[in-house]
């Protein structure tokens, strides 16, 4: 089974995938929308993104991604993320690591670097690279990425602003392969309509059904200002009758705009 995810090798992606792919080839995109688009054309069975973080919140690229394409969410895997400050020395003017790590780590690098330059790059792999490549350079990223090579010290480790901090990743399939199995669902559902009570309309379903919502995530759609995207999951199965039940009510609700179902999966916790 070829897997692709966010690279280059030694991403918190990279190690989630392991977690779910372990037998088969792993390719590298330097994006998730190049992921997801990726999986949606069948060049590959799986990829896996990052979804939401527990400190920095939701990973935006990968919703708008699910919102745009048609691919099926079949697992998802949750990990906990403990950064390492890696360099060739201390002596460096500049912080490159993903924008997720870099937020993960802000209170840290206010505190202990409050001169250094922040760099987002593609990944934490990407700046662990760029660190290796350039002494006024540290990058943010898993621990292990130091012994891929020379002329890396951990300067520090934990560096997360909190201690419990973890990601949450979605395995992704083509659309054809959404499961028929799992006891949690994700949609993403488009009113293309804005009035009073709107939201509340859109929650009642659930709440009728006694169905338990774990995120409601709202993106803009990018059509106008004030208009929105809702990313919902909740702890039913997609082919359950409550849940049918609960998407033809959306279904009625979104009649100008559209109900899009990832699919239903189960949990995986990965600690590494
Ligand atoms: O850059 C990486 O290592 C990634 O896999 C991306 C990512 C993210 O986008 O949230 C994954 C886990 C951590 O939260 C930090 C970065």
């Amino acid at each position: 089974m070829a897997a692709v995810t966010l690279g280059p090798e030694g991403t918190y992606s990279h190690r989630a995938t392991t977690a779910v792919a372990d037998d088969g080839e792993i390719d590298f995109r330097q994006s998730v929308t190049a992921i997801v688009d990726a999986v949606d054309s069948g060049e590959y069975d799986r990829g896996v993104i990052p979804i939401e973080n527990s400190i920095e919140g939701s990973v935006t690229e990968s919703l708008d991604a699910l919102a745009e394409y048609d691919v099926a969410v079949v697992r998802e895997i949750v990990t906990p993320i403990r950064h390492a400050l890696l360099a060739q020395g201390p002596e460096f003017d500049t912080v490159a690591s993903h924008s997720q790590a870099l937020a993960q780590c802000r209170s840290y690098l206010e505190r202990e670097y409050p001169d250094a330059t922040l760099e987002a790059v593609a990944s934490t792999a990407q700046g662990v690279e760029f660190a290796r490549d350039d002494p006024s350079v540290a990058g943010i990223g898993h621990p292990a990425n130091a012994e891929d090579g020379v002329d890396l010290e951990v300067l520090a480790e934990d560096i997360q602003d909190q201690d419990s901090n973890a990601t949450r990743f979605f395995a992704i399939a083509p659309a054809a392969e959404r499961s028929t199995g799992g006891g949690k669902t994700s949609l993403v559902v488009y009113p293309n309509a804005n009035y009073p009570g709107l939201l509340l309309e859109l929650l009642e379903p659930f709440a009728d059904r006694d169905i338990n919502l774990t995120r409601v995530e709202s993106r803009p759609s990018g059509q106008r200002l004030g208009d929105y995207v809702f990313h919902v999951d909740f702890e039913a199965g997609l082919y359950e009758s409550r849940t049918q039940a609960a998407i033809a009510d959306l279904e009625e609700l979104a009649e100008k705009g559209w109900v899009k179902r990832l699919g239903s999966y189960d949990t995986e916790h990965v600690v590494e």
